[in-house]
């Protein structure tokens, strides 16, 4: 496609992303881009756009040989799928939305782009409005980037922000939340942080090379956190946020994981709120850099959208230069994390799985520890999200297995053990 060409595009979705991208398209006439046909589910909602424009037949929009756009924002991950690799097969350039659908399908995306040669763009599956994929494509080479910690999901950092600072109750920030566009239709993704899991995988995969389905990766969500895990987080000066972390280990594999954690309060990501992301990469010779900007909404996904639709016209697509120019990364589970874990009972937590306890309190009706343990503990158990035991992490969670013998060794040199 070259710069002056025509986009014509067949619109998958008119809800939140779907009509917020109309309107964006109508604003700016510049880009040569225009919807030829909508393809949506329910024909009876009323829509703020002509009748004309709609159809519920997909094949109107797949086999129509003018439009050589199909942008795909619905909320169905599976009818996502076919339409997206219908689409390609087809020779149509794709721009997706939907992250669910990415993250569980990425080896077939990623053989589809090779097989046909088309673009396939999503900078709005992940952290919506921040250009965080293109730039993880572009910018960073493999062997520097030591580390990203990132808030993904705009819901659970909303209802977390509402709920520490404006006093509104779990369920009411939730329906805010929905209200303002900012959830998925089925809201356990945000809440119990499968969507951040997915939008994850995506990054890992732009970021190291990585290809990993997301029923690999240790996640949890915001479900767990208790109001007197705030008041914990307030004494120690620290806020509580749902962040997507990768570290690089000694060894050069990858820890990554998805989880509640404790953010000193001077830190960049303390200060994202509301519906906000942010993303802090580290790498070798930038040190750290911070991204932030709107992670839901109809607006703030549309301009993403947008801007991979105007990509398209130099034919911009992802190389994919971690996966295939360098060597890929490996993800591993042969780390320790230092954990915060509040519980009512000291019979729902398995003292044993600890290499050792720093911390301890105990309330008559709440108690919580600060120690550490193998990773394995978290991924092989379910005990840390049963029975009301909420774990967060602490603010620097992952000790590298090479430095838990040292620590070891150390402590027992304290001992006067050694
Ligand atoms: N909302 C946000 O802030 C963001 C959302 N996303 C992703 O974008 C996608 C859309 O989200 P959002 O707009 O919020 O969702 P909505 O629920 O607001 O809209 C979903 C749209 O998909 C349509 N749809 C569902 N199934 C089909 C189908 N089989 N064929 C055609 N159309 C279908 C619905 O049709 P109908 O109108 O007839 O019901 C509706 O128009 C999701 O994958 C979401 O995860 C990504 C980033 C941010
Ligand atoms: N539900 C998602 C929407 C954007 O991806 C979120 O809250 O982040």
């Amino acid at each position: 496609m070259d710069a002056h060409k025509q986009l014509t595009i067949g619109l998958f979705g008119f809800g939140v992303v779907g009509e917020g991208l109309y309107k964006v398209l109508q604003q700016t006439p510049s880009l040569k881009a225009s919807i030829k046909k909508v393809c949506i589910k329910n024909p009876g909602k009323k829509r703020e756009a002509p009748a004309s424009l709609f159809t519920t037949n997909k094949e109107e929009l797949l086999f129509d040989n003018d439009i050589n756009v199909i942008v795909e924002v619905i909320d169905d991950a599976n009818a996502a799928f076919e339409i997206v690799s219908i689409a390609l097969r087809n020779g149509k350039a794709v721009v997706s939305a939907s992250k669910k659908m990415i993250a569980e399908h990425l080896p077939e995306i990623l053989q589809l782009q090779q097989e046909t040669g088309l673009p396939f763009l999503c900078e709005s599956a992940a952290c919506a409005s921040i250009p965080v994929i293109r730039n993880l494509e572009e910018y960073y080479d493999n062997d520097l980037l030591h580390s990203i910690k990132a808030i993904v999901n705009g819901s659970t950092n909303f209802i977390l922000t509402k709920m520490f600072e404006d006093k509104l109750s779990f369920q009411d920030a939730l329906i805010l939340a929905q209200q303002l566009g900012f959830a998925e239709s089925n809201p356990k993704l945000d809440v119990e942080g499968y969507d951040a899991l997915n939008k994850w995988t995506i990054l890992l995969n732009h970021a190291y090379g990585i290809v990993e389905h997301p029923d690999n990766i240790l996640f949890t969500g915001i479900q767990n956190i208790q109001l007197s895990d705030a008041v914990v987080a307030k004494e120690k000066n620290f806020d509580i946020k749902l962040i997507a972390q990768a570290k690089k280990l000694k060894n050069g594999k990858v820890a990554a994981f998805v989880l509640p954690q404790f953010v000193k309060t001077d830190e960049p990501l303390s200060f994202v709120k509301n519906e906000y992301n942010g993303v802090v990469i580290e790498s070798g010779f930038a040190d750290k850099q911070f991204f932030y900007g709107k992670g839901a909404g109809s607006f703030p996904t549309a301009s993403a959208v947008l801007s991979d639709i105007a990509a398209l016209r130099y034919n911009y697509k992802y190389e994919y230069k971690k996966l295939y120019h360098h060597t890929p990364h490996e993800l591993t589970n042969d780390f320790f994390l230092k954990v915060y874990v509040s519980f009512d009972d000291w019979k729902y937590i398995p003292r044993e799985n600890f290499e050792w306890i720093e911390e301890w309190h105990a309330d008559a009706d709440r108690k919580y520890l600060v120690g550490v343990l193998h990773v394995n503990h978290l991924t092989n158990g379910t005990w840390w999200k049963e029975n009301g035991v909420s774990l967060i992490l602490t603010t620097e969670p992952v000790i590298d297995n090479l430095d838990i013998i040292n620590l070891k060794k150390r402590s027992l040199e304290l001992a006067g053990i050694v």
